[in-house]
């Protein structure tokens, strides 16, 4: 069971004395080294409503002070003052480096983001590019490519073609059943600045990670640059293109950069899984039994 917080002399603290006992510097303050001020700075930042009382709780709660380390530890008076921390015990102070990485990359993602969200309305610095930015939402959406390969499937008067565009189709599915599952599953709210007048949406395209327009761009670019034979402009422009349609996202408002970003990598991916699972006549006959009959 913790013991009651002490001052100096060993008297149990009030919860008012408890706060304003210490000093910025101090051991139960965070004080005392670089180290330990930075841990208390990152706390008292982790959430708006967290005061600098509850986070020096937090230290307090730190495996150092369950230690007695520190002098509030429900030492007695007679006890000297303990010797500086060794840097193990600096790196006990630090609950989780990974946890504080993280943070300093989502504040450093949402800055950015914001920063780069010049079209997210038409008052912004760049608002006139917004159509230009909404033709691209355009050329990224599922729709198009949906209505586009089902069309080109049942045209399509080759069995290398119809292959081609069974699998692609396959992809298309692929990526929406991935991004939907991973949107519902992570429920990250799109960027305050988004205007949430998108063409045809899904319900769980109220969350923006992953970017389902980034990561079908990776996957249409690297589909049509394995399955296409193309000249060397057209390949380089292929690429071009999905990597204006992820960041015409970030410009939009509609998405963080590690929505994009992590877009990119779910598409290149999924065309790798598609790869791997390539469906043929041989593999899959019944998908194309279909055309068999005609
Ligand atoms: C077959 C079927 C369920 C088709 C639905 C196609 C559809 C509405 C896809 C949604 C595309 C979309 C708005 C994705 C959101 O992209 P973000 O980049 O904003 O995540």
């Amino acid at each position: 069971m913790p013991s009651p917080r002490r001052n100096t002399e060993g008297r149990p603290l009030s919860a008012s004395a408890s706060s304003s006992s210490s000093s910025p510097g101090s051991p139960a303050h965070g004080g005392g080294g670089a180290g330990r001020f930075e841990f208390q700075s990152l706390l008292s930042s982790r959430a708006p409503g967290v005061d600098s009382t509850c986070a020096r709780l937090r230290a307090s709660e730190s495996p150092v002070y369950r230690r007695g380390s520190f002098p509030l530890a429900g030492t007695g008076p007679s006890q000297a003052p303990p010797p500086a921390l060794p840097e193990d015990d600096r790196m006990d102070l630090n609950p989780s480096f990974l946890g504080i990485a993280l943070r300093s990359l989502l504040a450093i993602d949402l800055w950015l983001s914001k920063k780069l969200g010049v079209c997210a309305g038409e008052n912004s610095s760049w608002g006139s590019m917004r159509p230009l930015m909404k033709l691209l939402e355009i050329s990224g959406h599922g729709i198009p490519w949906l209505l586009g390969t089902l069309y080109g499937l049942f045209r399509s008067d080759s069995w290398a073609g119809r292959e081609v565009l069974m699998n692609l189709l396959f992809a298309l599915l692929l990526d929406l059943l991935l991004v939907t599952v991973i949107k519902a599953l992570v429920r990250r709210r799109r960027p305050a600045h988004n205007q949430m007048d998108m063409f045809v949406t899904l319900s769980v395209d109220k969350y923006s990670f992953p970017s389902g327009h980034a990561s079908r761009a990776a996957l249409m670019s690297r589909f049509i640059l394995n399955h296409l034979v193309l000249a060397i402009p057209l390949r380089v422009l292929t690429v071009l293109w999905a990597f204006i349609v992820g960041l015409s996202r970030v410009m939009l408002g509609r998405h963080n950069v590690t929505d994009v970003a992590f877009g990119f990598f779910l598409g290149y991916m999924q065309y790798s899984i598609v790869d791997y699972c390539w469906l043929s006549p041989h593999n899959a006959p019944a998908l194309f039994v279909l055309w068999n009959q005609q």
